[in-house]
C-alpha cells in the first residue's frame, strides 16, 4: 500500500511522463503525491506497470554512465478504455491536477483525448469535487490554451462549459528531457545496475537534463511543492516555450528529415556530420534573431544543446523525432519563418528553415516507406503540396525557389554519400 495521495490523474503514461512528471513529484517535498496513470491508447504500459506495482527504474543515461532509481509515484496504471475509472479519477476529491501527454495529435480534429476530458469533468462536476488544473506536457506552443479551446470545443451543454470556465485552469507549461523510446537492448542492460528494480519490464531510459517551467495558475488548486524539485513557476512561460520548441525542437526535426536522408540512425550519429550541423547552427541562428531572450540565455540552451544531441549513449532514432511532421514543422520551423519574415519582409527564408522544409520534402517524397504521419503530403508531392500541409499562407515565389534550391543540394549531398558508401563497399 502507498502513503500517497492519489491527487494526480495522468493521460497519455508513455516514457516521457514516467521520466519528468513522475520524476519532478517524487522529488518534490511537503506531502507526498500519487499518479493515477491512465494509457492513450494501446493498454500494453498499464498491464506492465500494474504486473510490478507501478513502480519501475529511471535509468539517467550519461554520456560516461548509468545510475538508476527506483521510481513510485504511479499508484495505478489502467489501459485508456477504462472510461468507468477515468471518471472516478477525475471526479474524485483526492484529484486536483490532470496531467497530460497524448502527442501533438492528440489536440487535434478527430482526436477522443478532448471528449474524454469532458467525460471525466463531468463527472467531477455531478460529484461536486471543485475546482481542477488540466495540465499539457506536449510540446506544443501554449499547450494550456490549445488544450482549453479542444476541451471547450468539445463541450456541448451550456451549464457543463459555465462550470469548466469558474472552475477548470489549464496552466501552459514548457517541458524537456530527452527520453527516446525504451528498447529491449535497455531492458536487458539494466538488470546488473545498482539502483534498479528486479525484474523490470518496462524501464524508461533518460537524459541528465531535465527542466520544467509552469504557469502559476493553480489559485485554489492544490498542488506538489514540484518548485522544491526544480520546476521554475512563471506568470508567462511564453519565452521558455519558444526556446524550447524553436532551439531543440526545430532542430531535432531538422536532423531528422536531413539525418534520414544522409544515412544516419540517431541523434548523436547525424550531429556527428558537419552538413548536418552546419544546418542545425543555421537554424538556431534563424530562431535566436526572433527569441525574446537576452543573447547570454541563447547562447547558453545552444552550448548545452550541442552537448545533449551528442551524447552517443542516448539513442535517440531520428524515425522517432520524424514521426507527425505535419503537425510538428508548423509549430518548431514555420512560426519563426513567419515572424521573421513579419520583421522584415525582404529577408527571405533563411537557409536553416529551407534545408528543413526541405528535407521534409524528400523525406515525405524519398523515402516514403520511413513515414509515420497521416497529414503528410503523398510520395508524388511537389513543393506546392509541402507548403500547404505546413505553410499555406507562405507559398510564394521566393519561398518555393529557396526550398527547392535547398532540395538540390540536399539531394546532391545524398549522392556524394551512395557514391562513398559503394566506393568503400568496393574497398572492403
Ligand atoms: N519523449 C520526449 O523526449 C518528450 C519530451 C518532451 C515532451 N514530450 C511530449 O510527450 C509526448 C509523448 O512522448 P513519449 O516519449 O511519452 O511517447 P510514448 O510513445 O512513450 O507515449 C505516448 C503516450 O501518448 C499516448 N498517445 C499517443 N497518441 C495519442 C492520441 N492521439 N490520443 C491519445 N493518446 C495518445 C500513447 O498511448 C502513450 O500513452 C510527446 O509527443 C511530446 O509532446 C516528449
Ligand atoms: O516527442 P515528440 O515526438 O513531440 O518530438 C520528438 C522530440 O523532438 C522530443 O521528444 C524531444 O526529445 C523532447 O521535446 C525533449 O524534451
Amino acid at each position: 500500500m502507498t502513503d500517497r495521495r492519489p491527487g494526480i490523474v495522468h493521460l497519455g503514461i508513455g516514457a516521457f511522463a514516467r521520466a519528468h512528471l513522475a520524476w519532478y513529484t517524487q522529488r518534490a517535498d511537503g506531502n507526498r503525491w500519487g499518479i493515477t496513470a491512465f494509457t492513450g491508447r494501446s493498454p500494453d504500459v498499464a498491464e506492465a506497470l500494474s504486473a510490478q506495482g507501478c513502480r519501475y527504474t529511471l535509468v539517467t543515461r550519461a554520456a560516461d554512465g548509468d545510475t538508476a532509481e527506483v521510481i513510485d509515484t504511479v499508484v495505478a496504471a489502467r489501459p485508456g478504455t477504462d472510461d468507468p475509472a477515468w471518471r472516478r479519477a477525475v471526479a474524485s476529491a483526492d484529484t486536483t491536477i490532470v496531467t497530460l501527454t497524448v502527442t501533438e495529435q492528440g489536440y487535434r480534429t478527430g482526436s477522443d483525448v478532448p471528449a474524454r476530458l469532458v467525460a471525466g469533468l463531468d463527472a467531477r462536476r455531478a460529484a461536486g469535487a471543485g475546482r481542477i488544473a488540466l495540465v499539457s506536457l506536449d510540446n506544443l506552443t501554449h499547450n494550456g490554451d490549445v488544450l482549453q479551446s479542444a476541451v471547450l470545443d468539445a463541450v456541448d451543454d451550456d451549464g457543463l462549459r459555465d462550470w469548466i470556465g469558474s472552475n477548470v485552469a489549464f496552466p501552459s507549461s514548457m517541458v524537456d528531457r530527452i527520453t527516446p523510446a525504451t528498447t529491449d537492448a535497455d531492458v536487458t542492460s539494466i538488470a546488473d545496475l545498482p539502483g534498479a528494480l528486479d525484474g523490470d519490464r518496462v524501464p524508461v531510459v533518460t537524459e541528465p537534463f531535465a527542466e520544467w517551467v509552469l504557469e502559476d495558475r493553480f489559485a485554489g488548486i492544490e498542488r506538489p511543492a514540484w518548485e522544491t524539485a526544480g520546476v521554475r513557476l512563471v506568470e508567462d512561460v511564453t519565452p521558455y516555450e519558444q526556446r524550447k520548441l524553436w532551439l531543440l525542437n526545430g532542430s531535432h526535426s531538422l536532423l531528422a528529415y536531413l539525418g534520414l536522408l544522409l544515412g544516419h540512425e540517431t541523434v548523436a550519429d547525424a550531429m556527428d556530420d558537419p552538413r548536418c550541423r552546419s544546418a542545425v547552427e543555421q537554424l538556431w541562428d534563424e530562431a535566436a534573431a526572433e527569441l525574446p531572450l537576452p543573447d547570454a540565455e541563447v547562447a547558453a540552451a545552444r552550448r548545452a544543446l550541442v552537448e545533449r544531441f551528442a551524447n552517443p549513449r542516448i539513442r535517440h532514432t531520428l524515425r522517432q523525432i520524424a514521426s507527425g511532421g505535419s503537425e510538428k514543422l508548423p509549430v518548431r520551423i514555420v512560426e519563426v519563418l513567419r515572424r521573421r519574415l513579419d520583421r522584415d519582409p525582404a529577408a527571405g527564408i533563411g537557409p536553416g528553415a529551407a534545408t528543413a522544409l526541405a528535407a521534409w520534402w524528400l523525406h515525405v517524397t524519398e523515402q516514403s516507406e520511413l513515414v509515420s504521419d497521416a497529414g503528410a503530403p503523398g510520395p508524388d508531392s511537389d513543393v506546392h503540396d509541402v507548403l500547404r500541409v505546413v505553410a499555406p499562407d507562405l507559398d510564394t515565389t521566393p519561398v518555393v525557389a529557396a526550398v527547392t534550391a535547398a532540395a538540390d543540394r540536399i539531394r546532391t549531398e545524398r549522392r556524394g554519400t551512395a557514391a562513398a558508401r559503394t566506393e568503400e563497399g568496393a574497398h572492403a
